[in-house]
Order: C-alpha cells, then structure tokens, then sequence
C-alpha cells in the first residue's frame, strides 16, 4: 500500500536521539503513525513525577469538587509549563522527539487510574470548539507497570498498547484525510490489577504558550 501522506514525526530505523536521551523504537504502524517508543523516561523520572503528582491530585480533592464524568474515572492534574527542573528537561525531550517546538504543547498531564478505573473511546483532536487551534498530536508516556489491563486500545484498529514503566505509545491526527484521523480513537482499558500512571503530552498545531 503506498504511504499518502506526510507525517510529523521523522521516524528513521530503530533509535531516535535527543539531546540527553537514547529512545527505541520497538513497534510502528504507518496510517495512521502510531509508534511504540522506550527509553522515553528513566524510572527515576517516572517515579518523580508520579511523586510530585500524587501530592497535588490528594490537595485538588480537598479544595475543590471535579466534575464528575463517566467517560474518564482517573484523575488527573496539570503541572505548570516549565514549572521545575524536571518538567524542563522532560518538556525539552518530548518536544524534540515530538518534533514540535515546545511553544505549540499544552501543559503535561498526569492521568491515574485506579483498579476499575478506566477512560472510555475518545479522540484528542477537539470536533466542535477551537478547531482553529486544534491539537496534531500525543504522546502518552507511561509512568509504572500496570499488573492487569490498563492497555492503550484503538478500536478502529484493533491495536492495543501495553503500559511499560518509560514507555510510550505516540501518534499524530493531522492528516488531510479526515478517516486517517478518525483511525486515532483510543481508549484507557480498564485497570483490572494495580493502578496506572500516564503522563499525556498533546500538541497544538499554532501556537499555545506565551514563550
Ligand atoms: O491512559 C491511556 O492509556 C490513554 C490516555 C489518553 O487517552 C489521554 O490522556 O488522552
Ligand atoms: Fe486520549
């Protein structure tokens, strides 16, 4: 089948190299572009986000009341863009092998699940709202092994991603043709055995920050 359209990412061999880290490419699928990459975090970079997370997702409980939905049962929470050392040099990374610059990304998200949580079918791109600036592209960055479930599943495709503490799965919705994009619908699974940490980076296509 002849490839019809240009990506984003420049997906060249087995490794891509950033400026502080060595990330694999262990598995591709080429239209939609959905790559599954490791070495994207160390441990102890997945470890210290979820620390710095876990704090702030118990205080966000307290004060306020979420709203409540049952498309997506995790938590989540935002860092601040660049807010620390940590969230630099990941944000550095991600925008480098994301092949975006850093001013188009939204800020870093951190997603947990517990057991019997889960996050239903759902595109990331935006179909009603700001379609102008709409987002191009994610990559979700896997902070711990889940024991049961927890997979990355895209049911269009059949293709189910399996959580590994540095891993990530990346893919790209920026096509012409919109059933490409529509190839992109993806699901949590549901945690069946222990919890799951993500850390979500979207990209916008203009952009975002004020840097
Ligand atoms: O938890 C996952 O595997 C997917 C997360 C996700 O779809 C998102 O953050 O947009
Ligand atoms: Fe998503």
């Amino acid at each position: 089948m002849a490839i019809i359209e240009q990506t984003i990412f420049n997906s060249f061999g087995n490794k891509i190299i950033t400026k502080d880290k060595e990330i694999h490419v262990v598995g591709k699928m080429d239209e939609p572009l959905i790559l599954i990459l490791d070495n994207v975090l160390s441990y102890k970079e997945c470890d210290a986000l979820i620390d710095l997370a876990n704090n702030r997702m118990k205080r966000a409980k307290i004060g306020k009341s979420r709203v409540v939905s049952n498309i997506r049962t995790s938590s989540n929470m935002f860092f601040e863009e660049s807010e620390n050392e940590l969230i630099q040099k990941i944000e550095t990374r991600v925008s480098e092998l994301m092949n975006i610059p850093i001013s188009h990304a939204e800020p870093l998200q951190i997603l947990h699940y517990k057991a019997g949580e889960q996050y239903h079918p759902h595109f990331d791109y935006f179909t009603s709202g700001n379609v102008v600036n709409n987002r191009i592209s994610t990559l979700v960055m896997y902070l711990n092994d889940v024991e049961k479930g927890g997979e990355t599943y895209f049911p269009s495709l059949r293709f189910t991603v399996t959580p590994k503490k540095g891993s990530a799965v990346y893919f790209e919705y920026f096509y012409n043709e919109n059933r490409l994009n529509e190839l992109t619908l993806h699901a949590g699974n549901l945690v069946e055995v222990g919890e799951k940490w993500v850390a979500t980076q979207w990209m916008r296509r203009q952009r975002h920050r004020n840097i």
